[in-house]
C-alpha cells in the first residue's frame, strides 16, 4: 500500500510511536513526503491554481482544503487533522456534499464519535450507524448482533465511504471491532472490508471518554486498523478562527503542545480582562457537568421573573432504571430545562445553514403558537393592510394556526410514537407562569422594532392590534407556551425563533426504541462543559486557566 504524509509536524511524533514506519516524519518543512510515490502535490508547492470551491455558507476553501477533497474523490483513505480552527469541520461538510454527489447519498455514511459532533455534520453517532448498541460485547458477538438487523446489515454492505468526525474520542478497541464487523459482513479482508475511510479530528483535543482511569483505553491511532488503513495523513496548517492574530495562534499552538514558556504565560495572563457584556455574555467553560449546572443555575437565579421549567417526555423499552439513566444521559437535552425571560441559551440542533447546533441566544418571552403566529403576521404586514387582516382574523381565528406536528398520515411506528410524545409535550399547561399582557406586548413589539427598524404602525392601528392581542392571550392562556429566542446566527445576524420540541432516541439492532426523549432543543449557556464546546466557534469565552498556569 502506498504511504503518503502531507504536512508533518511535531504532532506526528505522537502518532509515529504507534504507527511504525507508516507515518514519516518531516518536521521542518511542510512538504509532501514522497519516498514511495509523488502522485500527489503538496498544496503549498502546487504550481497550477486549481478551481475555486465555495461552500454553501460562502466560504472559499483554501488550497490545502481543496487538496483533501481531490484526494478523497480519488478514493484514498484519509485521516486529516489540524489544530483548532483550521477549518476541519468546514472542509468535512463540503467533503460530504461532494462525495454524496459523486457516489449517491446512501453510499456515504456520515458519523461522529458523539451525538453533538454528529449533529454538526448532519450525521449519526458511529454506534448508531453501526447498529452495535453500546458496543461493549466482543467483536464476534457484535457481528452476530449487527447481522440480525437487516437494516444495519444492508447498510454495512452497501456503503462505499465511512466518514468519522472527532476521531480522537473513539478508542482503539472500538475501531478494531468496527473493522472486524465490516470485514465479516462484507466478506472482504481489506481494512473496513474495502470501505473508503475519511477520518477527521485532532488528537490533541478530547481523548476517548472513560468512566474510570482505565489504562487499557487506547487512542484510535493505536489500533491495528490504523496501521493498515491509512495511506494518507494530512495536517491542515492555516488557522482561520484567529486569522491574522499570529501571536495568539502561536500562544495557542504552544498550549496545545504543552510547551508554555514564561513569555507565553505572561501573554496569557494579560488576556485576563472584563469582556463586553452586551447582548450575549461570554460563555464560561468547566470540566464537569456539575460545575456547569451550578454556574448556569446561579446565573438563572439572578434574573427577575418566574422560572418556566420544561420536563422531557421519556419513553423506550428499557426498564432497568440505572441502564435507562445511563442511556438518557447520552442526549444533549436535559430531563428538566429551567428557563426564564432573559436566559442565555444554546441551540442543540442544526435548523438550517445559519441557525446551527451551538448558536447562542436570549429568551425574549414565553408565548404559545397562536400568539406567535399572530405576532409574526402583524410585524410582517404593512400598516395599510392591518385593518383588513384584523377583520379577517377575528372572523376566523384559525386563519393563522401553525402546523407544528407531523402529518398523522405518516404512520410508521417511530413517527407515531414521536407524534404522540410531542403532543403530550405540547398539551395545555395551566400551571405555567403567566406574563402580564401589556408587558408581553411591549417586549414583543420592541424586539420587532429592533429587528425591523423601518417597521411602523399608526397609533390607531397599534391600539387595534393590541386589543386583538390581549383577547387572543386571554383565550389561549392555557395553551402550552414555548420560548421565543433571539438568536445570533452564524452570519452574525439576529433571528427570532419560537423553539418547538425535538425528539431523540436510541434504537436497538431491530429498530426497537430503547430510550427516547422529547424536549426543547435548548440548553442554558452561560456555562458549558468542555465536551460540549468541542468543535464549536464560540464568539466570547471565559476560561479559568489558574490550574494550568503557574
Ligand atoms: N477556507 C476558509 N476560509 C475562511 N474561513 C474559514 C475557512 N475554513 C474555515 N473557516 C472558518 O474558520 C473557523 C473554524 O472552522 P472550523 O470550525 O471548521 O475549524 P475546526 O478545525 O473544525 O475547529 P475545531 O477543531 O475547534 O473544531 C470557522 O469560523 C470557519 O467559518
Amino acid at each position: 500500500m502506498k504511504k503518503n504524509t502531507l504536512f508533518i509536524t511535531e504532532e506526528s511524533e505522537l502518532l509515529e510511536e504507534h504507527t511504525n514506519e507508516q507515518i514519516n516524519l518531516e518536521s521542518d518543512e511542510n512538504i509532501l513526503e514522497s519516498k514511495e510515490t509523488t502522485e500527489f502535490t503538496s498544496p503549498t508547492t502546487s504550481q497550477t491554481p486549481s478551481q475555486t470551491i465555495t461552500t454553501e455558507s460562502g466560504i472559499t476553501l483554501s488550497e490545502e482544503q481543496k487538496t483533501i477533497i481531490k484526494l478523497a474523490k480519488d478514493g484514498h483513505n484519509i485521516f486529516y487533522t489540524g489544530s483548532a480552527g483550521t477549518g476541519k469541520s468546514v472542509l468535512l461538510r463540503e467533503l460530504i456534499k461532494v462525495l454524496k454527489s459523486q457516489h449517491g447519498s446512501d453510499s456515504v455514511a456520515v458519523t461522529a464519535s458523539t451525538g453533538l459532533a454528529a449533529c454538526n455534520i448532519g450525521g449519526t453517532t458511529v454506534h448508531s450507524f453501526a447498529g452495535i448498541g453500546l458496543g461493549k460485547e466482543d467483536a464476534e458477538r457484535l457481528v452476530s448482533k449487527v447481522y440480525k438487523s437487516i437494516r444495519h446489515r444492508e447498510r454495512w454492505k452497501n456503503i462505499k465511504i465511512l466518514v468519522i468526525d472527532e476521531i480522537s474520542m473513539i478508542d482503539s478497541s472500538l475501531l478494531d471491532k468496527l473493522d472486524y464487523i465490516a470485514k465479516k459482513l462484507r466478506k472482504n479482508n481489506f481494512p473496513f472490508g474495502g470501505i473508503q475511510l475519511i477520518f477527521c479530528g485532532d488528537f490533541f483535543q478530547l481523548p476517548p471518554v472513560k468512566k474510570t482511569n482505565d489504562p487499557t483505553v487506547k487512542k484510535a491511532f493505536e489500533s491495528d486498523l490504523w496501521n493498515n488503513a491509512f495511506n494518507i495523513t494530512v495536517k491542515l496548517e492555516n488557522v482561520f478562527r484567529q486569522k491574522g492574530d499570529l501571536e495568539f495562534i502561536s500562544m495557542l499552538e504552544k498550549a496545545r503542545l504543552g510547551k508554555i514558556d514564561d513569555e507565553t504565560e505572561k501573554q496569557f495572563k494579560q488576556l485576563d480582562r472584563m469582556l463586553d457584556n452586551d447582548d450575549i455574555a461570554p460563555a464560561q467553560l468547566f470540566p464537569t457537568r456539575k460545575e456547569v449546572e451550578i454556574a448556569n443555575i446561579s446565573q438563572l437565579r439572578i434574573l427577575k421573573g418566574d422560572i418556566y421549567a420544561y420536563t422531557s417526555i421519556d419513553g423506550g423499552s428499557i426498564k432497568d432504571p440505572k441502564m435507562r439513566q445511563n442511556l438518557l444521559e447520552n442526549f444533549m437535552a436535559p430531563k428538566v430545562l429551567p428557563l426564564k425571560v432573559g436566559a442565555q441559551v444554546m441551540m442543540i440542533k442544526n435548523v438550517d445553514s445559519t441557525l446551527v447546533n451551538g448558536s447562542l441566544g436570549k429568551i425574549v418571552a414565553f408565548i404559545n403558537q397562536d400568539v406567535y403566529a399572530y405576532f409574526l403576521k402583524v410585524i410582517l404586514s404593512e400598516d395599510s393592510s392591518i385593518v383588513s387582516f384584523l377583520q379577517k382574523y377575528q372572523d376566523n381565528m384559525d386563519l393563522l394556526k401553525l402546523k407544528v406536528l407531523s402529518d398523522p398520515s405518516d404512520s410508521d411506528e417511530a413517527t407515531v410514537r414521536q407524534k404522540i410524545s410531542k403532543e403530550m409535550f405540547c398539551k395545555p399547561d395551566s400551571g405555567a407562569p403567566q406574563m402580564d399582557v401589556d408587558e408581553l406586548f411591549g417586549s414583543l413589539f420592541s424586539t420587532a422594532k429592533n429587528l425591523f427598524p423601518e417597521y411602523t404602525l399608526s397609533q390607531e392601528n397599534l391600539e387595534l392590534v393590541k386589543k386583538v392581542f390581549s383577547n387572543l392571550c386571554e383565550n389561549t392562556k392555557h395553551n402550552k407556551k414555548f420560548p421565543l429566542v433571539l438568536f445570533k446566527t452564524s452570519d452574525l445576524k439576529d433571528r427570532l425563533v419560537l423553539v418547538s420540541p425535538e425528539d431523540w432516541s436510541i434504537d436497538d439492532e431491530k429498530e426497537k426504541v430503547l430510550v427516547s426523549r422529547v424536549q426543547l432543543p435548548l440548553i442554558l449557556a452561560w456555562a458549558l462543559s468542555i465536551h460540549k464546546s468541542q468543535g464549536q466557534t464560540i464568539p466570547k469565552l471565559q476560561i479559568d486557566l489558574k490550574k494550568y498556569l503557574k
